[in-house]
């Protein structure tokens, strides 16, 4: 047994500790990828560098959402000038914020705090934990052979559910339109019915009118359509069915804004992620949206981590949590009754460190007509511009509530800037022109819309199949 010896038997614990450690490693990569496996991952690197990673399945999510980088890499369309908004009804400084551990997701009371957010520990909950791999110490004068180490146990299957393969996000408005049969009825039949009946009196005009009105496309659409449908008419050119059916579909879809841009602003900027702030009232589908936005990202090949600003309910926070498992998304959660500006803060602070592509911040559901829960939500947007810039804010919407809907929008712009609107429960009305009234007085564009709870069932918004779907 001579010193030679020795050094053989420890360069080979060494070789076996650091291949039992980048098992270990790629492992618990592989429990990351909760979507399919693809053929090609773009990490299987060996040149040491990081790249992106590729968790999209073997497709990408662009031909059907669209994503683009926010501020001045952003490729947007001219905008009709949006409706004139009252300056913000708050004040910078001193922001009242409301009671916190209030148990109902609607507190009354509010308690004016300082606008800094309470510096706390966040709870990062990653969806696995990567195990630890000790260095490998060298035993200083082994007495005799050393015991092989053991084989590590195999590890256990990931215990987070298991999501389908995600549904390509490619034409999916179109694949639900069956969703949107009851607003189907509601335009569809009754205006090509008198459309294509030929001359038209006042009275199939008014009839027309008041079923754009019952569909709620509000007044001001509603008159244009009626305008642009009698010209058309006018011309002498609309003889068949067909002609009605392609004259209404074209005089829709114009007033649905085709040019508007409805890209997400959800690709990271060269030194930061994207920020995503998804806001909106109780119960709207804020949470569920925010789950189905992160799993076509992550499907796309993006890093997402989710903020759980929701800080009423543990429950919130357990339900992004389990969306964030589910995809394979990283979760930054606050204790409940916390600060939301300060989990806000520490998810997009802990975004930036780790290098995430983007950050989607969960609020609480707040009721538009509670001023100091609608102050809460403009301190959580300054309280991340102190960190970096905020992306997009979306507004998601519940298309079943109809005019509400749109008082709802109005104060949500006021206190933070929309950049974009997520109508959910599309499926569950006939009120499918709302979306005419919300882009018409709010000058925001539909970008995403909710046809279902199920997790695929987030479409982009695209005027042309939208209007397919509703004739
Ligand atoms: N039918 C239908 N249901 C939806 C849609 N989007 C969300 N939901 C359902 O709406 C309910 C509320 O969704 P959440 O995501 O919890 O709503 P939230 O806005 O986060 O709720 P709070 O945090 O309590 O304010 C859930 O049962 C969802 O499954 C949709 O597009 N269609």
């Amino acid at each position: 047994m001579d010193t030679q010896l020795i050094i053989g038997i420890v360069i080979a614990v060494v070789l076996v500790l650091a291949l039992v450690g980048g098992g270990g490693y790629a492992l618990s990569r592989r429990r990351q990828i909760s979507l399919k496996e693809q053929p090609k991952s773009t990490d299987q690197v060996t040149d040491g560098s990081q790249r992106q990673v590729d968790r999209s399945g073997g497709y990408q999510a662009g031909s059907g959402f669209s994503f683009s980088q926010g501020g001045a890499g952003s490729a947007t369309i001219e905008r009709p000038e949006p409706v004139k908004k009252p300056e913000p009804a708050v004040p910078e400084p001193a922001v009242p914020e409301p009671v916190v551990d209030a148990p109902s997701s609607e507190p009354e009371a509010q308690t004016p705090v300082a606008e800094e957010p309470v510096a706390e520990e966040p709870v990062v909950e990653a969806p696995v934990e990567t195990p630890v791999v000790d260095e490998p110490t060298v035993p200083a004068e082994p007495e005799a052979e050393p015991e092989p180490e053991a084989e590590p146990e195999p590890e256990p299957e990931p215990a987070a559910p298991q999501l389908d393969e995600i549904a390509p996000p490619e034409g999916r408005l179109s694949r639900l339109r069956g969703r949107l049969s009851r607003s189907q009825g509601a335009i569809g039949a009754s205006v090509l019915g008198l459309l294509g009946a030929g001359d038209l009196d006042e009275d199939s005009w008014e009839e027309i009118e008041d079923t754009l009105v019952m569909a709620d496309l509000g007044t001001g659409a509603t008159t244009t359509v009626i305008e642009r449908l009698r010209e058309e008419l006018a011309t002498g050119k609309v003889r068949t069915a067909e002609d009605a059916r392609a004259a209404l579909r074209s005089v829709l879809v114009e007033q649905l804004h085709p040019e508007l841009d409805r890209s997400v602003k959800a690709l990271p900027h060269a030194d930061r992620p994207a920020v995503v702030l998804v806001a909106g009232v109780n119960g709207v589908g804020k949470t569920t949206t925010t789950g189905k936005l992160a799993r076509v990202l992550v499907a796309d090949g993006r890093r997402v981590l989710l903020g759980a600003a929701d800080t009423f309910r543990a429950a919130a926070a357990d339900q992004l949590q389990t969306w964030g498992e589910r995809v394979g998304a990283t979760t930054v959660r606050g204790k409940e009754g916390a600060d939301p500006a300060s989990v806000a803060f520490d998810a997009v602070s802990t975004g930036i460190t780790e290098g995430v592509d983007v950050v989607l911040v969960d609020t609480a559901g707040r009721l538009h007509t509670k001023s100091g829960l609608m102050d809460e939500l403009g301190k959580v947007k300054r309280v991340i511009e102190k960190k970096t810039e905020v992306d997009e804010v979306l507004l998601v919407l519940d298309a079943t509530v109809g005019q509400n809907g749109l008082m709802q929008a109005k104060v949500f712009a006021e206190v933070v800037s929309l950049t974009g609107v997520v109508l959910t429960k599309l499926d569950g009305t006939a009120k499918g022109g709302i979306v005419f009234r919300i882009q018409d007085e709010l000058g925001v564009p539909v970008k995403l819309v909710g046809l279902g709870e199920g997790a695929d069932d987030l479409a982009p918004f695209e005027p042309g199949a939208f209007v397919d779907a509703l004739l």
